[in-house]
């Protein structure tokens, strides 16, 4: 008997052929996937590995969580940081560390670390947050160091002197007149219902800045248009982005956002030539720049010395860019803790406005002039005080250029970011007591352990990228409370997040600050 199984019939054979084929070939094939499967499973695991061991090695002794989390370590952190988040940082070590996208952070908390970084321009160099070179054009002049840095600064210094803060104090003078009367009567118009004051006081400032720095040469519809878009900008400047600036992503955004501003700061600087060459008086920065320029030609030729250096438009308008940046943020929160300070303490207000009468006599419709705010020490104490207490910037991110041997016991890696941290040092108990606290005499006595610390007071930052705006920044914030003080009454509408803190580049109140205002005649 002939098993079933075993006739075969001439025409199953090229069948059978290619079916056992085919089983040959699928398993070799799955062979060769699970070959596939197993090498890239070794190789990922080797890189997680690899990992870890980059990242406790760059670590060394310093404190920080042990693993980092595989890729994209403490991403999620720094998409929504809090403060009390960086003071348990900050608490945790004088230096400490972490990783977010594979890139090494180390946190300096001390008034110490933090200088020595802040004034170690061979080992260290600001990179602002790490997507800053791509919003700014890595051509910007805040990313140059050493000389470069301190030659191309120097010409900027003539943009700020005493003559020319004259010049910009009438702009910031009138600007503010005009913003209050609106925040007036939106007021009345919302029925006295407090409002956050978040986007007013920013585009307070935007009007400001772009009509300080750009004066007559820039549309006011431009204006409207730079700051609306400003916003993403803002949104962008977190410590460590998603690394690609895909469409749709923050920095793709800001990217976006950077080129409707650049071209009309250029064309604003294209405008200004024209006018000064055509014997135009100086109203602005940008004025100010290109005839300082015009007048040193002029002499140059006259005296057969060296020309001045020139500068284009697309150059100005990279400088005016990052003065923009450098100050939209941080002055709209400095600008609103004073609203919210002098609200919540009503008995500095009054000395504040006491000053007011005795220096302007009551004149409050004239305008603010320099030597007025020379003379009103307790105005610019309650700014200092008020800036300490709730600094704009926190932390500066650095890079470290080269191994940098921060102290005896660590080197920082080069390409790591390094981060000062400006906040401890402004609330360092032994040299402000009761840190916490809104005490403005603290800068009149002479003898205060806060006058008697001056390196402690890093608002600004410190050493060669010291903030070129810090006299700018001190007289636009009187101007505008000067006036506010005399011209305004405002209620704060206080909320369990009133003292909460929101970290959008700068910070801010939790709830946005939320005042009415009426109008005051005194
Ligand atoms: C409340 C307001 C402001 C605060 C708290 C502030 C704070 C700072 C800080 C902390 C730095 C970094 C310093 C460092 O690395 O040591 C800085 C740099 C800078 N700030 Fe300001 N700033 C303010 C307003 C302004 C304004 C109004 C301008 C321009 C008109 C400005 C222009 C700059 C520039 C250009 C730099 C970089 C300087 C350089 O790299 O040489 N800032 N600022």
């Amino acid at each position: 008997m002939v098993h079933q199984s075993s006739i075969v019939s001439p025409s199953s054979v090229p069948s059978q052929i290619f079916s056992s084929a085919e089983t040959l070939s699928n398993k070799l094939l799955s062979d060769k996937t699970s070959s596939i499967i197993a090498a890239s499973l070794t190789a990922v695991l080797a890189l997680l590995i690899l990992e870890q061991t980059v990242y406790r090695a760059k670590k060394g002794s310093l404190p920080g969580s042990r693993w980092t989390i595989p890729i994209i370590g403490k991403f999620a952190n720094s998409l929504h940081p809090t403060l009390e988040g960086y003071k348990r940082q900050w608490a945790s070590g004088e230096l400490s560390a972490l990783s977010v996208f594979h890139i090494f952070i180390v946190i300096a908390s001390t008034n110490e670390y933090t200088r020595k970084i802040l004034n170690s321009p061979a080992y260290a160099e600001p990179c602002l947050v790490a997507s800053a070179k791509q919003v700014l054009c890595p051509e910007n002049w805040v990313f140059l160091n050493g000389k470069a840095h301190v030659d191309y600064r120097r010409t900027l210094n003539s943009l700020f002197t005493r003559k020319a803060l004259a010049v910009y104090l009438e702009v910031q003078d009138t600007i503010t007149r005009h913003h209050f009367a609106l925040w007036l009567k939106t007021a009345e118009e919302v029925n006295h219902k407090p409002q956050s004051i978040m986007h007013t006081v920013r585009y307070l400032n935007m009007h400001t800045s772009l009509r300080v720095f750009c004066g007559k040469h820039i549309p006011e519809e431009a204006i409207t248009i730079i700051s609306d878009n400003y916003w993403k900008i803002t949104l962008a400047l977190e410590l460590v982005n998603f690394p690609l600036a895909l469409p749709g992503t923050k920095v793709w955004g800001a990217i976006q956002s950077r080129k409707i501003a650049l071209a009309h700061l250029e064309n604003a600087a294209k405008l200004c030539k024209e006018y000064i060459a055509d014997g135009g008086e100086v109203h602005c920065m940008m004025d100010q720049w290109v005839k300082d320029i015009q007048e040193a030609k002029e002499k140059a030729i006259m005296d057969g010395g060296k020309l001045p250096r020139e500068f284009d438009d697309h150059e100005m308008g990279l400088v005016i860019l990052s003065f923009l940046f450098a100050s939209q943020d941080a002055m709209s929160s400095g600008v609103i803790y004073m609203f919210q300070h002098l609200a919540d303490y009503p008995e500095i207000m009054e000395k504040v406005r006491e000053e007011q009468r005795r220096v302007r006599g009551g004149e409050y419709s004239k305008p603010i002039t320099l030597d007025m705010i020379d003379n009103m020490p307790y105005l610019r104490a309650v700014i200092k005080e008020s800036l300490r207490i709730k600094p704009p910037v926190t932390m500066v991110p650095y890079k470290a250029t080269k191994p940098f041997p921060i102290s005896s016991f660590y080197t920082v890696p080069a390409n790591s970011m390094v981060i000062p941290s400006l906040y401890p040092s402004l609330h360092d108990p032994n040299v402000y007591p009761n840190p916490d606290q809104f005490l403005p005499e603290r800068w009149l006595d002479p003898e205060s352990s806060a006058n008697a610390n001056p390196k402690n007071y890093l608002v600004f930052g410190a050493g060669p990228h010291r903030c070129i705006g810090v006299e700018y920044t001190n007289i636009n914030m009187a101007c505008v409370m000067a006036n506010a003080v005399s011209l305004m009454d405002w209620r704060h509408e206080r909320t369990p997040d009133s003292d909460g803190v929101q970290m959008i580049a700068t910070i801010f109140p939790k709830d946005g600050c939320l005042l009415d205002f009426t109008p005051r005649n005194e």
